[in-house]
């Protein structure tokens, strides 16, 4: 049997003021595989992807990475089973400096001292070289004729891009992907949907929170409908929009319950 990229298994979440916001999802991502997440505002999807991503363990339930409990590994494994996922959030927060330095950031954060003390002393040298994973990373998504652009020059559509390739830089397992088009315009949508295309092809296991269902239609295989916390629906992506078994998944989906 396959391992899955990454998984939950009955997993709940609530904030300190005690509402659950995530409640028994489970889910599960094959290598490989898009999953979009869609759902009513405020229903839990970004609360779902930041579990996915191990920034906080969940109060009931397990979050499984290449088919491991992470939150029952030790903390050296369990940081390295953070690395293999990446994630593209909302608050995409670009450094000052180059598009090449700040889609190498991921890179550079995950190599030991020594090799970050040379970069540094090769930079100030003015020897400092683009590694061809964040060049890859940035032809991926349109980017690769701007590695010397300072990144507070970009367009939204352009800084999420280069967002997009930090986080693929690393060459992860997973790519965790919160609204990545919101707010963009057709093209950079495009180009957005084509980098998680080709993220895909690579066999990097892919969850999409988006409000468009147009675009998870577009981008995913499988898509989970979440409302209130619960996933009431999942399945394969034509068969959940065409053939929504729960009521109010068809309602979402119909527009009708309009959030
Ligand atoms: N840091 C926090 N502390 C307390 N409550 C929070 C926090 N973050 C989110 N919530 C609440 O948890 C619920 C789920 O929020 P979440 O951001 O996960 O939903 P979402 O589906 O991603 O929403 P949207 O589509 O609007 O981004 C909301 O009621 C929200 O107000």
């Amino acid at each position: 049997m396959s391992v899955s990229a990454i998984a939950t298994e009955g997993v709940s979440y609530g904030y300190e003021d005690g509402n659950a916001t995530v409640e028994e999802v489970s889910l599960s991502v094959d290598p490989g595989e898009v999953l979009a997440l869609i759902g009513p505002s405020g229903t839990g999807k970004t609360t779902l992807l930041r579990l996915l991503a191990l920034f906080d363990p969940p109060d009931a339930g397990r979050v499984l990475v290449g088919g491991e409990d992470a939150w029952a590994l030790a903390s050296d494994e369990r940081h390295a089973a953070r690395r293999r996922v990446g994630m593209v959030f909302q608050d995409r927060s670009l450094f000052t400096t180059t598009v090449a330095r700040n889609a190498a950031y991921g890179l550079a954060v995950r190599r030991p001292w020594p090799d970050r003390l040379r970069t540094g002393l090769d930079r100030l040298l003015g020897r400092d070289t683009v590694p061809e994973g964040v060049v890859d990373a940035l032809a991926t998504v349109g980017l690769d004729d701007a590695l010397d652009r300072r990144a507070s020059s970009l367009s939204a559509g352009e800084a999420q891009r280069v967002a997009f390739a930090r986080a693929l830089a690393v060459d992860p397992d997973v790519l965790l992907l919160d609204e990545p088009t919101s707010n963009l315009d057709p093209r950079n949508t495009a180009l957005i949907e084509e980098a998680v295309a080709q993220a895909r092809e690579r066999g990097i296991a892919v969850v999409v929170a988006t409000h468009d269902m147009q675009q998870a239609r577009r981008v995913a295989d499988r898509v989970g409908v979440l409302l209130n916390g619960r996933c009431i629906e999942r399945g394969p992506v034509e068969r959940v929009f065409d053939e929504p078994r729960d009521r109010r998944a068809r309602q979402f989906i119909s527009g009708e319950l309009v959030y």
